[in-house]
């Protein structure tokens, strides 16, 4: 059965102005030119709005939630890469051999893996909010039905729940599902109005036949979202998937729980989309990891108005562009919270500088 209020968000409160307002005022105070950090500053405003506190605390329970979930379009011939390599790589990341699990290692993370829709048995321990194994082929029939969504969904609020309640201070979703980037790439485009040729990637590196079958189905699927884009749930539902449904659910949540978020690639930023649209103004508790290369990741990124903190040529997802951004994000809350003021250290101000007053006669 649909619950409604599974998918009914109340409204998000907005992240603490006064404490941003504090952050710009002690930034003026540290020692430094004024300015001088550059986006740093912003990002410590950003967090000490999020935390509601001036200095704000560096993050010491940062999360990483990787949704696992397959696609039937990987079937099509959209990716370089067997659908098979899903529930592989689940196993991979449980054995702490994936890129996400490196990164986690050396900036304080732990990773937790969510099998939403995976195409096999997988470890019952990831797999307690599973919804079904493999989403529809959106080219071709709906991704979900009505009660998978609004499963789906619920599933990614009640996982946000569950990290924010074991103490999480900052989320970082992830995603592996082989043909995802087909996925995301509709949402996206559906709901920007772009032309599937200028939004569509070579995701995990498609030959020139495989990026003409992922275009192609990226356009049918586009033509079957059509009807039903101005509702968010029923998007998630036709051209979406039960992954991409929960990231959706569990972006919005973390808003909803005053947690704020590095969001992650081209995938994970579709889901952000849609969140936006469930839960207008979650997108204040987001920042944007980095930039990948998928043409529709920035198409998404300049509609939710966020600017990437990296631009390093990524293109892989699990988490791995919001964890490489981690240790910036920490870098603007460490110069904000423990640098000296002037007046601490003794250091003149810019007002101090003295002006050779020319000699009158
Ligand atoms: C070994 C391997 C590890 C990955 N980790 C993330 N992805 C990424 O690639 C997939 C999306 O690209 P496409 O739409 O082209 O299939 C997703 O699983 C995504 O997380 C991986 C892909 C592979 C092959
Ligand atoms: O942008 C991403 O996150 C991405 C790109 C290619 C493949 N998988 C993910």
């Amino acid at each position: 059965m649909t619950s409604e209020p599974d998918v009914i968000f109340d409204a998000i409160t907005p992240p603490d102005a006064a404490a941003r307002a504090a952050a710009d005022a002690r930034q003026a105070q540290l020692t430094k030119p004024t300015g001088s950090l550059g986006r740093l500053e912003t990002l410590g405003g950003w967090v000490a709005a999020c935390q509601g506190q001036c200095p704000p605390a560096l993050f010491t329970r940062p999360r990483v939630v990787v949704f696992a979930g397959d696609h039937g379009v990987a079937r099509h011939g959209v990716s370089a890469y067997p659908a098979e390599v899903t529930a592989q790589m689940v196993a991979n990341f449980l054995a702490g051999g994936a890129a996400v699990n490196a990164l986690a290692t050396t900036t304080g993370a732990s990773v937790r893996v969510a099998d939403i829709a995976v195409d096999a048995d997988t470890d019952p321990a990831v797999s307690t909010h599973k919804v079904r194994r493999s989403s529809g082929s959106i080219d071709r029939e709906d991704a979900l039905t009505e009660d998978e969504v609004a499963r789906a969904i619920a599933a990614g609020r009640a996982i946000a729940d569950e990290e924010v309640d074991s103490g999480a201070d900052l989320l970082i979703a992830g995603e592996m599902g082989i043909g995802n980037t087909t996925p995301a790439t509709v949402l996206i485009a559906s709901l920007t109005d772009t032309e599937p040729v200028a939004a569509v990637g070579r995701g995990t590196g498609v030959d020139d036949a495989g990026w003409a079958r992922k275009t192609a189905a990226i356009r049918d699927a586009m033509r079957r979202v059509r009807p039903v884009v101005a509702d968010p749930v029923a998007l998630l539902r036709v051209g979406g998937g039960a992954d991409l449904a929960a990231m959706a659910g569990f972006l919005a949540q973390a808003a909803l729980r005053k947690t704020p978020v590095i969001l992650d690639g081209v995938v994970v930023t579709a889901a952000a989309m849609v969140a936006e649209e469930l839960a207008p103004g979650a997108r204040e508790w987001w920042v944007a990891g980095h930039k990948s290369t998928e043409p529709a990741h920035a198409v998404a990124l300049q509609r939710l108005h966020l600017v990437p903190i990296l631009d390093l040529g990524m293109r892989l997802g699990e988490g791995s562009g919001a964890l490489a951004a981690l240790p910036v994000l920490q870098g603007a809350v460490t110069t904000l919270a423990n640098m000296a003021t002037f007046a601490d250290a003794g250091v003149s101000t810019g007002e101090d500088a003295d002006v050779e007053t020319p000699a009158t006669d």
